[in-house]
């Protein structure tokens, strides 16, 4: 996508969000299996490790310096989470001309997604309030991946609202050059798309949840899920979609700059 100006058109970019759910429902599933392990997010000065920070953050930051250093950070559809702290790539960038403006790069609502995963969706999503003492890496590694895949999703924002300023410029430049931001969110905003896209991660959610098995009988028994589907039209609806029109905008905003 970064680099393919040719296949640009808002199906193509609807299609890969409509994927994109996938991975965030399958990721979601494989977080919660693990309670919400407080200690993981908390100051580890007070233990015996010998970190500054919690134990996530280390991890989540260490994480992000090794795949920077592999490249990960070169692709327009990856944005870090901790950009002050990367090391350099080995990997040469793509000489390929990019898709989305220079802007771009100053666009980053990473902190804004950090900070409600943690205060409001893991508390809303982990139902057993526990710790996990042999689980401490396991479910931070399920963090991270959980968190890039909302960070991409989200920040995909830049490539829609590219395609749509492409699509319809003459509506669009106006309201930058005013900096009216209610308007350009009216704008972009397609309220018959989200509703779609609100029932379908409940489906997918309800789907990818069951428990399969091959005995018949045990279709009769009540069945279970491992993640509620309101929660997660909740979690489109009240979080995804509202933080990837924000994206939108500050994109837009600065689009002619
Ligand atoms: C992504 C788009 O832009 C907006 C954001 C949406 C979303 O985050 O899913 C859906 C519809 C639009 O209101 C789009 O038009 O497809």
């Amino acid at each position: 996508m970064a680099s393919d100006n040719n296949k640009l058109s808002l199906d193509s970019i609807r299609d890969s969000l409509i994927r994109q759910e996938d991975t965030i429902i399958f990721n979601l599933i494989e977080r919660i299996k693990y309670p919400i392990t407080p200690t993981l997010y908390k100051e580890a000065s007070s233990s015996s490790w010998n970190i500054s920070g919690s134990l996530f953050h280390y991890l989540f930051q260490e994480t992000e310096a090794l795949h920077s250093k592999v490249g990960r950070y070169l692709s327009a559809e990856e944005n870090p989470f901790f950009p002050d702290k990367l090391p350099a790539s080995i990997i040469p960038p793509s000489k390929c001309t990019p898709v989305l403006h220079p802007a771009a790069e100053c666009v980053n609502v990473n902190e804004k997604i950090l900070d409600v995963y943690k205060k409001q969706l893991l508390p809303l999503f982990c139902t057993d309030q526990a710790d996990d003492e042999e689980n401490f890496a396991t479910t931070a590694s399920c963090d991270i991946q959980l968190l890039q895949a909302l960070s991409r999703r989200i920040h995909y924002g830049k490539f829609v609202a590219e395609v749509k300023f492409r699509d319809c410029t003459d509506q669009y430049k106006p309201l930058i050059l005013a900096k009216d931001r209610d308007a350009l969110m009216k704008l972009l905003t397609f309220e018959a798309v989200e509703e779609v896209v609100k029932k379908r991660v409940a489906k997918k959610a309800f789907v990818f949840g069951q428990q399969v098995t091959l005995n018949i009988d045990d279709n009769t028994k009540e069945a279970k899920y491992k993640v509620d589907p309101s929660l997660v039209s909740r979690l489109y609806d009240e979080w995804i979609m509202p933080l990837t029109k924000l994206v939108e905008v500050e994109y837009l905003l600065r689009r002619l700059d």
